[in-house]
């Protein structure tokens, strides 16, 4: 076991209120222009905050947080992962990349028992996000696993894709999916068979996370398992038939379809075949992980559970072990913050609503679910609505205050963390009008937890995660489109020490990211900040 004890800093004088760190789930600082959403908003809190003496900005995207390049934009799992741990791990994108850039992928055990099964006369079947977003998935993964199928002899390839718009234009699936079944044809051959079968838009089908709504998985398991849902003739028609139906429906809630030949359904998963997940990052792969792995589910009726080989892209819990098998390895995230607090003795709450609950325990304890220790941590998850984010932009921000207040009052915890994700969730559905409330929204709640904070004579510290309602919309030609996906913007980071008692500045540092804020809490807290984490962003002048 690693020694995770801190050291105290000597000469500190800890706040009598605890340290609070808010993270404002995509709320990046953008352009100022009237297509930043944080711009437009009223924010008298946020805007007073800017003015802070102890302000700066961090990158939150692309090399900072461990992602393939700079083009790639942030996300919350990478943006809580960089906050959480401290320093920088390459993330599934990267990993991805370098397994199938060195061929290790296909030496593994698990490529090794999917080829045995798929020689046998086995299909395989590949689950996942078809697009370029590099979120949750990338396409050229896909493509990749459809040449080495083919050169390894497999006879049957069924592709069950889900249409992303979320971290591409949000009417895109046609990009993808063109080309895909394009390239399907011209690699089936005498032998060689590969199509789409099943699929359905993101946000319905397949991908839900942290338990917010089982029957989205349903829905898919019905269509890619079972063959059950509307069907069309291929995924190029589903998808430009949905688009006649309701102009208005957008790739992310299309209902799922089946690809059926003749009434008949052309790609069910059956006994002897073999599944990939083609997803790498883990919040919404887990769920349907589990409906293929647990003998005693109980999430909804499977009716049939075919005896398949699963496999995901990656690894997507190490501590449940979930899935039994996959192609990569995840990052080895060790020395997390929390391990490092709890094995110090700092007492901490965890607080959000189901959409972002994960992101403030398992991607913030480097995707590890459950508490490190449970006699010193305290998680409370507020049920989230569900319902359209843009119908009710304020989603559980206030409950998520009350319990963050009340728990600043109670004097219980050192350190306390939640997240609003109400920039981010409302970001992604590029209504306007709804993207200025829910950063409104936000503002309101942290006025609040602020003068609590004050009250306690506690420090906080309030950031991002990275952008997104920063950028609604996109201009060319005079037209508008909605922007929906996360944006490249740095995030603001401020400290409002309220009684601590010591004198700090900003450390004169030459990049500055999510990776340096746990170093930075780790002073605040009076500690010495391990020495392999990213150096803080503040020093003491004491
Ligand atoms: O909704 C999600 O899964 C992603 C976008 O793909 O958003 P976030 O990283 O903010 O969770
Ligand atoms: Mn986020
Ligand atoms: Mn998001």
């Amino acid at each position: 076991m690693a020694d995770y004890n801190l050291r105290q800093l000597p000469g500190y004088k800890p706040s009598p209120g605890p340290v609070v760190t808010v993270i404002m789930d995509g709320i990046g600082l953008g352009g100022g222009d009237s297509s930043d959403g944080v711009r437009v908003a009223y924010t008298p809190v946020l805007d007073r905050l800017l003015t802070e003496p102890l302000m700066t900005t961090l990158k939150a995207h692309g090399v900072a947080v461990g992602l393939p390049s700079d083009d790639d934009m942030g996300n919350s799992e990478v943006g809580h992962n960089a906050l959480g741990a401290g320093r920088v791990f390459s993330q599934g994108a990267k990993l991805v990349n370098e397994a199938f850039a060195s061929g290790s992928l296909f030496k593994g055990a698990a490529w090794r028992q999917i080829d045995e099964r798929c020689r046998r006369g086995g299909t395989l079947h590949l689950i996942g996000l078809v697009s370029d977003g590099n979120v949750h998935s990338h396409i050229t993964h896909l493509y990749r696993l459809l040449e080495q199928s083919r050169e390894d002899g497999f006879g049957r390839v069924r592709i069950h894709g889900l249409l992303d718009g979320r971290d591409v234009g949000q009417k895109s699936a046609l990009d993808y999916f063109q080309p895909l079944e394009q390239r399907c044809r011209e690699l089936s051959r005498t032998g060689y068979d590969c199509c789409i079968a099943s699929g359905g838009g993101r946000m319905v089908t397949t991908m839900d996370r942290y338990e917010a709504d089982w029957s989205v998985v349903r829905r898919g398991w019905q269509a890619h398992v079972l063959g059950r849902g509307r069907q069309f003739g291929s995924a190029v028609e589903a998808i430009e038939t949905s688009y006649r139906e309701d102009p208005s429906l957008t790739d992310q809630y299309m209902d799922a379809f089946v690809v059926a030949d003749n009434g008949r359904p052309v790609g069910t998963i059956e006994d002897g075949d073999a599944v990939i997940l083609f997803n790498f990052r883990g919040d919404r792969a887990i769920e349907l992980s589990r409906a293929f792995e647990e003998s005693d589910f109980q999430a909804f009726d499977r009716e049939r559970v075919p005896d398949v080989f699963f496999a995901g892209m990656m690894e997507y819990d190490g501590d449940a072990k979930i899935p039994a098998n996959f192609l990569v390895e995840p990052p080895a995230i060790q020395g997390t913050l929390g391990s490092y607090l709890c094995a110090s003795g700092v007492s901490s709450l965890a607080v959000s609503e189901t959409q972002k609950f994960g992101h403030v325990t398992y991607f913030w304890n480097g995707n590890r679910t459950g508490y490190i220790d449970n006699s010193l941590e305290n998680y409370v998850e507020i049920e989230s609505d569900r319902i359209a984010f843009d119908l009710r932009p304020w989603m559980k921000a206030a409950e998520i205050t009350d319990q963050a207040v009340a728990a600043v009052i109670s004097g219980k915890y050192r350190f306390i963390r939640l997240n609003y994700p109400n920039g981010d969730m409302v970001g992604h559905t590029g209504v306007e009008a709804a993207i200025r409330i829910a950063v409104e929204t936000v503002d309101l709640c942290l006025g609040r937890l602020l003068a609590a904070v004050e009250k306690a004579r506690g420090i906080a510290v309030i950031t991002a995660d990275h952008g997104n309602a920063d950028c609604m919309w996109t201009e060319k030609n005079g037209r508008r489109t909605p922007m929906v996906a996360h944006t490249r913007n740095p995030v603001p980071f401020i400290v409002k020490d309220f009684g601590s008692g010591n004198e700090f500045a900003l450390n004169p540092l030459e990049r500055r990211g999510l990776t340096n804020v746990a170093a930075t809490l780790c002073l605040l807290l009076g500690y010495q900040p391990p020495a392999q984490y990213d150096p803080p962003l503040l020093r003491l002048r004491n």
